[in-house]
């Protein structure tokens, strides 16, 4: 019988099974990752969070005295950043006794960033630079197509901009949204949202590799992105979503994150 410890928090209700693997040694092949997300049969979660040295992980050429947050996606696949999942994996890191100096730097498959404990239960992330595409491209959904731009957080989002909260709230993101495969090879996150104010959206995610979720942290920084590019300006955003609200802070030396994160469970797991 093959068991694994785990912990379960979530970040604005995007949540995650989070399991601490120092040496990389673990077994949590795509189909441990499918087992631990089941909201039935296993754990559930949005996605899994390893912990795992950084000098442990082959792909990582930076830092490495730093952990690693390896992020899967509920089905298996791997994605570059996660937003929310990088402030849960902080907040398990600082109740784990596991890390101490601020800023915690944190390796990530977009790079070394940042994070910041606040008061209030908050956490403050770097998530590096979001880049808005000059092009434009299409997304389809109930048969609409909607024009929609590019950003990049690290991992790949295409973001719809709304004209009202009824048309918001009618969507069944159930149903994947549909997008040229030309532009994202590697599937993309799909943004939905409304500008309440210039610098207050409420938005509706279809996360690649899971599905509707109620928050999207990268997500979140992509639409603040590509709204401060068409209104031109820079500083803060307030974003809300199904699961709560976030701030997004668009600043010269790249975008910053706050939001809650907890953890709320710890166990041990039988692996089928
Ligand atoms: N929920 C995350 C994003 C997780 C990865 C995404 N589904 C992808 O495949 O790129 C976030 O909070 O950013």
């Amino acid at each position: 019988m093959t068991t694994l410890n785990f912990a379960k928090g979530h970040g604005t209700r995007n949540d995650f099974v989070i399991v601490l693997d120092r040496e990389g040694i673990l077994p949590v092949g795509p189909d441990v990752v499918r087992f631990l997300c089941d909201r039935r049969a296993g754990i559930g979660g949005d996605g899994l969070l390893r912990a795992v040295r950084a000098s442990h992980m082959p792909e990582w050429s930076g830092r490495p005295d730093v952990w690693f947050m390896d992020y899967r996606n509920a089905d298996g696949s791997l994605a570059e950043m996660c937003g929310n999942g990088l402030r849960v994996f902080v907040r398990f890191l600082l109740e784990e006794g596991l890390v101490d100096q601020t800023p915690i730097q944190i390796a990530t498959r977009a790079g070394l960033m940042e994070a910041w404990p606040l008061d209030g239960g908050l956490i403050r992330i770097s998530l590096g630079h979001a880049e808005v595409a000059e092009t434009p491209t299409w997304v389809r959904h109930a048969g609409i197509e909607y024009p929609a731009t590019t950003v990049d957080v690290g991992n790949p989002h295409a973001v719809v901009e709304l004209a009202d909260l009824d048309a918001l709230r009618a969507l069944d993101l159930g149903v994947a949204p549909i997008f040229d495969p030309q532009i994202y090879p590697q599937g993309v996150n799909v943004e939905f949202y409304v500008a309440r104010g210039d610098r207050d959206l409420q938005m509706r995610v279809h996360e690649r590799g899971v599905g509707e979720t109620e928050s999207c942290g990268t997500g979140i920084v992509a639409v603040a992105a590509a709204q401060a590019a068409h209104a031109g300006f820079r500083g803060g955003v307030d974003v809300h979503v199904p699961g709560g609200d976030l701030r997004v802070d668009l600043a010269e030396d790249g975008v910053f994150l706050t939001g809650p994160a907890v953890v709320v469970a710890h166990g041990t797991v039988v692996l089928p």
